[in-house]
């Protein structure tokens, strides 16, 4: 058969994105409103524009909605291999073929699959830079991100007023510790494995600047390891290196599989271990924290702190990736902002909050510990931290 090529395409045909600029031809999440059609001056126009932009921000449920519902529906797996029209899709996921346009149209709206028209029949596709995080089983697919949503994100912002209102203090008055599940960090960790490669690249990108015990035999302790991501990058980076992750039986289960598919299995030990109620082991020259302290309460910061410093090698290094606010009076970083929301994310579902740079120096202070540097990531912070007075990176 002879391949024509299509008389249009809408989508994600955005020359500057597919050649792996960083560049975004949208700034974010698509903007719904074209605030060049609403004038400022009056202050009726002023009020106007106000309610659009607030408008904005609370129809901003439908992205979430519109995709998990294809998720849900198999609208993803089914243009997984294929390209195909309305009747078809409708045919075989067994939905209304008029309800079907309406969803594809919402997915279109928001970049997230391709449509193209040729003599007349449209025909709906993945665009390839968007199949591994719509598609399941990959080691970047948001798929688990959508389960979570769907088990524990959705009930918890319907709370948050109520979360609020109470705090999240259990009945004896103590504050908690996130709450989720170890069954729905099972969906949560694979969903947040996007995080970490740029990270990684940052972390790496700072230690070899210095030097950093590159050639060493150094063992790195991935504290709440997840998928064990962080720490399995950086032995892909540094050959000589060796990591153990702890975390909960279940999720050690995803950590050690994924070590084996990226081939770094004999130098990655899962172990499954509370980090509350057991000891940390022996002494280790890297500590990463990556996205736990943001689950914790300042107590429970403290208390962490305080077991890493006790095993920490005295030249190692401690690094914390996390949602950390550097300036909450002026957040106009896409860092500050998110972790903002994010606090707030937590609040809703159970506990924990995005914490200040100088919140956590003076936990840093209160352990004998002390930062040695602030490096920014995406949706992160990076702190790289060493014994008060015992500078860890060569300078
Ligand atoms: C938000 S996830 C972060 C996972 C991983 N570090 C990452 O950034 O992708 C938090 C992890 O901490 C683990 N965790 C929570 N409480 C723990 C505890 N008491 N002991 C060990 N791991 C724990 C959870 O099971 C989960 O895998």
């Amino acid at each position: 058969m002879v391949e024509q090529s299509p008389t249009s395409v809408i989508g994600l045909d955005d020359r500057a994105y597919a050649s792996g600029s960083p560049t975004r031809r949208d700034d974010s999440v698509r903007t719904l409103v074209d605030f060049n059609y609403l004038s400022a001056t009056t202050g009726e126009q002023k009020t106007v524009r106000a309610a659009h932009q607030i408008y904005e921000h609370l129809i901003g449920m439908w992205a979430p909605a519109v995709i998990e519902a294809a998720h849900d529906l198999g609208v993803f797996s089914w243009l997984a291999d294929r390209s195909g029209t309305v009747e078809e899709m409708s045919a075989e996921l067994q939905t209304d073929q008029r309800a079907t346009r309406v969803l594809l149209g919402g997915l279109l709206a928001y970049g997230v699959i391709e449509r193209s028209e040729l003599d007349g029949e449209v025909r709906y596709s993945l665009p390839s830079d968007f199949r591994q995080a719509l598609l399941p089983g990959g080691t970047f697919s948001l798929v688990g991100k959508m389960l979570h949503d769907r088990h524990v994100a959705w009930a918890g912002w319907r709370n948050l007023g109520d979360a609020v209102r109470h705090g999240t203090r259990d009945q004896s008055g103590n504050d908690r510790t996130n709450q989720i599940s170890e069954t729905n960090y099972e969906d949560l960790t694979s969903g947040i494995n996007f995080w970490a490669p740029p990270i990684v690249d940052v972390l790496s990108a700072a230690l070899a600047e210095t030097g950093w015990k590159k050639d060493e035999a150094v063992s790195v302790l991935d504290v709440g390891c997840g998928t064990g991501l962080y720490s399995q990058l950086l032995l892909e980076r540094f050959p000589a290196w060796k990591a153990e992750g702890i975390d909960a039986p279940r999720i050690i289960r995803l950590a050690t599989a994924q070590a084996e598919r990226l081939g770094v299995g004999s130098r990655f030990t899962g172990t499954v271990r509370d980090f509350w109620k057991d000891g940390w082991g022996e002494t280790v020259d890297l500590i990463l924290f990556a996205n736990i302290f943001h689950l914790q309460t300042p107590d429970s910061v403290q208390k962490l702190m305080r077991s890493a410093a006790d095993v920490l090698a005295p030249d190692g290094l401690i690094c914390i990736a996390d949602q950390i606010v550097v300036d909450e009076a002026r957040p106009v970083t896409a860092q500050d902002r998110f972790a903002m929301l994010f606090a707030a994310s937590m609040l809703a579902t159970g506990g924990g909050d995005a914490y200040t740079l100088s919140a956590y120096d003076q936990w840093l202070a209160e352990a004998g510990l002390e930062r040695v540097a602030v490096l920014e990531a995406p949706m992160h912070r990076l702190l790289l931290i060493g014994h008060a007075g015992r500078h860890p990176l060569p300078v």
